[in-house]
């Protein structure tokens, strides 16, 4: 069976699926963390995997970047290939001033400049809100192993190059803790299909004071929130 984005067998996704934009961090995740991992999906170089962890099925895809790429493939994998679990484990900038790099970050619900929750609803504002199962399952492991993470509001922009402080300062004044582009489109396709998602971010920059973790720091950053997310779900 194939879809146009995703070349899998039918049955080649596991129930619960993780979603890093980055393909390369899919294979990474796939390697390091499930056991008997095998790419089931290349189309486009978008790399998937399955495997097992803990003896649970888990699949892990990349979802390239921006809302617009996210979407196609929530939407294949939750209408072609019956997945019900679909968990952002992403990257984003950090707005207010107590959040630091390698922070980790829940996205309770996600904010957005993109249209597309209005288009799928009849042109009314969605509450782009995360699974709430999901978050409390993240958020109780999180505290049971003493990781401190942040639970809130999140940005979805659809330009990474955006150079308005003024929106800056508005995004801080009303609480968004990070920035990044692709969460609310996730939670908008999983309501639209009745599904479960979520969105766990690693702080890997601080836009309003210029920090950017280096690449070897974003490994080892992603490593913990992957561990968390995993622990927590399966
Ligand atoms: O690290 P990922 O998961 O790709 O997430 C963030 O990084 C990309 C921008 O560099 C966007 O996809 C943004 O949401
Ligand atoms: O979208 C993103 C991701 C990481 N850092 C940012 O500033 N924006």
């Amino acid at each position: 069976m194939t879809t146009p984005h995703i070349n899998a067998a039918k049955d080649a996704f596991a129930p619960i699926c993780l979603l890093p934009g980055d393909p390369l961090r899919a294979e990474f995740i796939a390697n390091s963390f499930l056991t008997d991992a095998k790419q089931v999906t290349n189309v486009r170089n978008m790399l998937g995997f399955t495997g097992t962890y803990k003896g649970v099925p888990v699949s892990v895809m990349g979802s390239g970047m921006g809302i617009p790429s996210c979407s196609i493939y929530a939407t294949e994998l939750i209408r072609f290939y019956g997945v019900k679990q679909l968990v952002r484990v992403g990257s984003c900038g950090a707005v207010q001033p107590d959040i630091n790099l390698h922070d980790i970050i829940l996205a309770q619900g996600a904010s957005t400049d993109s249209g597309v929750n209005r288009q799928r609803f009849s042109g009314l504002d969605f509450a782009a809100i995360a699974d709430f199962g999901l978050l409390r399952k993240v958020a109780e492991q999180a505290e049971q192993t003493n990781l401190k993470v942040r639970v809130g509001n999140v940005f979805s922009a659809d330009l990474f190059y955006q150079d308005d402080r003024s929106r800056l300062e508005l995004l801080r004044k009303y609480g968004i803790l990070g920035v990044e582009m692709e969460a609310a489109g996730l939670y908008g396709v999983a309501a639209e299909h009745g599904v479960a998602a979520l969105t766990v971010l690693t702080v890997s920059d601080h836009i309003a004071r210029g920090e950017a973790m280096s690449s070897s720091e974003r490994q080892i950053g992603f490593r913990d929130m992957v561990q968390l997310t995993l622990d927590a779900l399966i």
